[in-house]
């Protein structure tokens, strides 16, 4: 029988466990997330933001992406206490009870809401609404467990922050912002799949049916390498449809071959590092690309 994460007696913990609860909200995925929504709001706009709008409805964006991390770890607490990479995690570690972390991802869900609905717009708290469904149900729930394809369906969610951003600033969507999103989307397999290499052993255990896990390591190897191409010339739309211009075409370009350069050695010439440095890298491209689209659109 499936091992149940239990209750933690409340005398054994400190009131305000503040370090748990940061953990809890999967800080550093939620700040790029965060980095790229305000580059969403940025491109969104010619010229200033307006101020309030823009911190309120970021912090809204940020909230609720927070939450849905939570409330991530909430569900996935039995796996995550399976996988040496998540185990010291506050709820398998019995550091925050359920409940606790209950009650944190719904004020975090409920303030961000409240944000959105006073500083952005309907669309935008709507479009967060799904999004947070998208990950921390959807994919959380159902897909996680169900298909290696897992992660591209529910790289939707991780994906939209840059649209949310852009239709807290306008109130439409607009097809640059899905540009953004096709980007990040295209980003994420290859993104996960070289963590998935490194780590498999681990999904493995927790019968986590990831990519290389089901078809193999070659196989994952060989999508990465595809996904990357891919995403190459995803990158290009931005200046074929004008929203972006040299800067950022030059900067993307040296990115993706570089990313391409990991993923013919991952596959063609593996080290034991070949992976967790592909999937480092893959997080430095992420956030350089969007500090370049969003110079590109100041300085240019
Ligand atoms: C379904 C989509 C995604 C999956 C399955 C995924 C998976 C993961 C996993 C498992 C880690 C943890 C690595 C570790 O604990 O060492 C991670 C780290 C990270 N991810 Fe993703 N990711 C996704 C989408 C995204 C998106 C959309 C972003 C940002 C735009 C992002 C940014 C990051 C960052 C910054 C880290 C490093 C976190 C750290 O060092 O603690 N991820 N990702
Ligand atoms: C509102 C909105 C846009 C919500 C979605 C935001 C969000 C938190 C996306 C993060 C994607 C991510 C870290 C997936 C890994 O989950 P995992 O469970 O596979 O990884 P783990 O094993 O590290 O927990």
């Amino acid at each position: 029988m499936a091992k149940v994460i239990s209750t933690p007696h409340s005398e054994h913990l400190p009131a305000v466990n503040w370090r748990s609860y940061y953990q809890l909200t999967k800080p550093k995925v939620i700040y790029m997330l965060m980095l790229t929504a305000l580059v969403g709001m940025c491109l969104a706009e010619s010229s200033w933001l307006p101020p309030i709008k823009a911190i309120f409805s970021l912090l809204g964006i940020g909230l609720v992406c927070a939450s849905a991390a939570a409330i991530n770890q909430i569900l996935d607490r039995n796996i995550d206490d399976k996988m040496a990479r998540t185990q010291g995690r506050p709820l398998p570690k019995g550091r925050l009870s359920v409940t606790k972390a209950g009650q944190f991802a719904a004020v975090l869900a409920v303030l961000g809401f409240v944000c959105l609905l006073l500083a952005a717009n309907l669309l935008t708290t709507v479009l967060t609404f799904l999004s947070m469904l998208g990950y921390a149900v959807v994919y959380t729930v159902f897909l996680k467990r169900a298909t290696p394809q897992n992660i591209v369906i529910g790289g939707i969610a991780g994906a939209m922050p840059p649209m949310l951003g852009w239709t807290a600033m306008t109130g439409s969507v607009d097809p640059n912002g899905l540009l953004l999103v096709m980007i990040i989307f295209t980003w994420t397999p290859p993104h996960f799949w070289a963590l998935a290499i490194h780590r498999k052993d681990d999904y493995a255990k927790a019968d986590i049916p990831m990519l290389p896990v089901t078809h193999g390591i070659g196989f994952t190897k060989t999508c990465i390498l595809l996904y990357t191409l891919l995403l190459f010339v995803v990158c290009l739309l931005p200046l074929l449809t004008g929203m972006s211009s040299w800067l950022y075409g030059v900067v993307v370009t040296a990115l993706n071959l570089w990313f391409i350069r990991h993923a013919i050695y991952l596959k063609f010439a593996p080290q034991p590092n070949s992976a967790i440095k592909t999937f480092k890298f893959s997080i430095i491209h992420l956030m350089i690309l969007f500090i370049a689209l969003l110079l590109d659109h100041w300085m240019l």
